[in-house]
C-alpha cells in the first residue's frame, strides 16, 4: 500500500499543504475557547467524519491505479476532508473576521469536494462498465475471492470443483483442459519471473477466445481447466481448436524482446451427472495425455 501511495504523492502533498496551511492560520489567528463553550457532540461528529473521509482517501489511492478517476475520487473526498476538517477545528477557536479560509473551506470546499467525487463516481462506472465487459470470462470467480488464482486472477482448482457441480445442470457441460508444452524449460532457460508472466498472458489470449459462458480455471502450474456449458461435442472441439489456434500464433515477448510461440495439449470430457467433479478432472486429464496432436473427445 505504502509503494501506491508513493505514486500519487503530489495529491496528497495539495491536500496536506492545504490541511497545514490552515490549521496553522486557525491557530496563528484564532483563540481558544473555554473548556465548556466547546460543543463535544460537534467535535465528535465532525472529527469523526474527517477522519472517515481520510481513510477513504488512502484506501482509494493504496487500491487504485494512476488515471483521472482516481484524481478525481481523492482530490473529491480530499476537499470534503478539508471542509470537515476545518468544521472541527473551529469547534476549538474562536476566529476573527479576518479568518476568510473558515467560510471558504466550510461552505465553498464541500461542495466543490462533492462535485468532483460525483463526477469521479460516474466515471468510475463507466470504467467498471468496461472492466466488467473486458473480464466476463472471469466474472464469477469475481464474487468469490477466496478461490482466486494469486497470479493470473482467475479460478483455482478448488473453484472448479465446485463449479463442475454447480453448472451440471447446464447440459451438455463439456471440461476442457489444456496444457502447455515445454513450460518447465521455458522456466530453466527465461526464468521463474518471465514464465509467471507467460501464464498470465497466456490466461488473457484464452479469456479473449472464450464465450461469455465460459469458465476458465488455473489447475495446477501450465495447466488450465474450461467449463464449457450448453455445448455439444462439435462444438467443444471448435473452440479447443481456436484456442489451439490462438496460443500458436501468440507470440510472447520474452524479456531480451524476442518472440517465443507454444503450443497446447488438449483433452476433453462431457460432465455427466454420475460422474464426480474429481473423477470428471481425471477423465480429462486422461484425455490430455492423449493429445498427439489434437483434442480428444472421452
Ligand atoms: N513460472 C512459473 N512456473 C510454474 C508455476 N507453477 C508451476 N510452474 C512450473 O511449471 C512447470 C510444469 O512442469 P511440467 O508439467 O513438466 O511442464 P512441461 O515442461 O510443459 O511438460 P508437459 O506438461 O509434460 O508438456 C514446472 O517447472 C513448475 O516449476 C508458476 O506459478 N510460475
Amino acid at each position: 500500500m505504502l509503494d501506491t501511495l508513493a505514486h500519487h504523492r503530489r495529491k496528497l502533498a495539495l491536500i496536506f499543504t492545504l490541511l497545514w496551511g490552515a490549521l496553522m492560520a486557525n491557530l496563528w489567528l484564532g483563540e481558544a475557547k473555554p473548556w465548556h463553550d466547546i460543543d463535544w457532540l460537534d467535535v465528535v461528529g465532525e472529527g469523526g467524519s474527517a477522519i472517515a473521509l481520510a481513510v477513504w482517501m488512502l484506501l482509494i489511492l493504496g487500491s487504485r491505479p494512476l488515471g483521472r478517476v482516481t484524481d478525481l475520487l481523492t482530490l473529491g473526498l480530499g476537499f470534503m476532508f478539508l471542509a470537515m476538517w476545518q468544521d472541527a477545528v473551529d469547534e476549538f477557536l474562536y476566529l476573527p473576521a479576518e479568518a476568510f479560509w473558515n467560510p471558504l473551506l466550510e461552505s465553498v470546499a464541500m461542495p466543490f469536494g462533492i462535485g468532483l467525487l460525483t463526477y469521479g463516481l460516474f466515471h468510475w462506472h463507466r470504467e467498471q462498465l468496461a472492466i466488467n465487459r473486458q473480464l466476463r470470462g472471469r466474472e464469477q470467480v469475481f464474487r468469490e475471492h477466496r478461490w482466486l488464482d494469486p497470479l493470473t486472477h482467475i479460478g483455482r482448482a478448488d473453484y472448479l470443483k465446485q463449479q463442475i457441480i454447480t453448472l451440471s445442470e447446464q447440459q451438455p457441460l463439456v471440461l476442457m483442459m489444456l496444457d502447455l508444452n515445454g513450460f518447465a524449460p521455458f522456466n530453466r532457460r527465461f526464468g521463474h519471473r518471465c514464465g509467471d508472466r507467460l501464464l498470465r498472458e497466456v490466461t488473457e489470449v484464452l479469456l479473449l477466445n472464450l464465450r461469455h459462458t465460459d469458465l476458465l480455471c488455473r489447475y495446477a502450474g501450465d495447466r488450465f481447466a474450461i467449463l464449457l456449458p450448453f455445448t455439444e461435442q462439435l462444438e467443444a472441439r471448435r473452440i479447443g481448436e481456436e484456442l489451439r489456434q490462438a496460443i500458436a500464433h501468440f507470440a510472447f515477448k520474452t524479456d531480451d524482446g524476442h518472440s517465443h510461440f507454444q503450443s497446447l495439449r488438449i483433452g476433453m470430457v462431457y460432465c455427466h451427472h454420475e460422474r464426480s467433479a474429481e473423477q470428471l478432472i481425471t477423465a480429462a486429464n486422461q484425455a490430455l495425455q492423449l493429445d498427439q496432436p489434437r483434442a480428444k473427445v472421452a
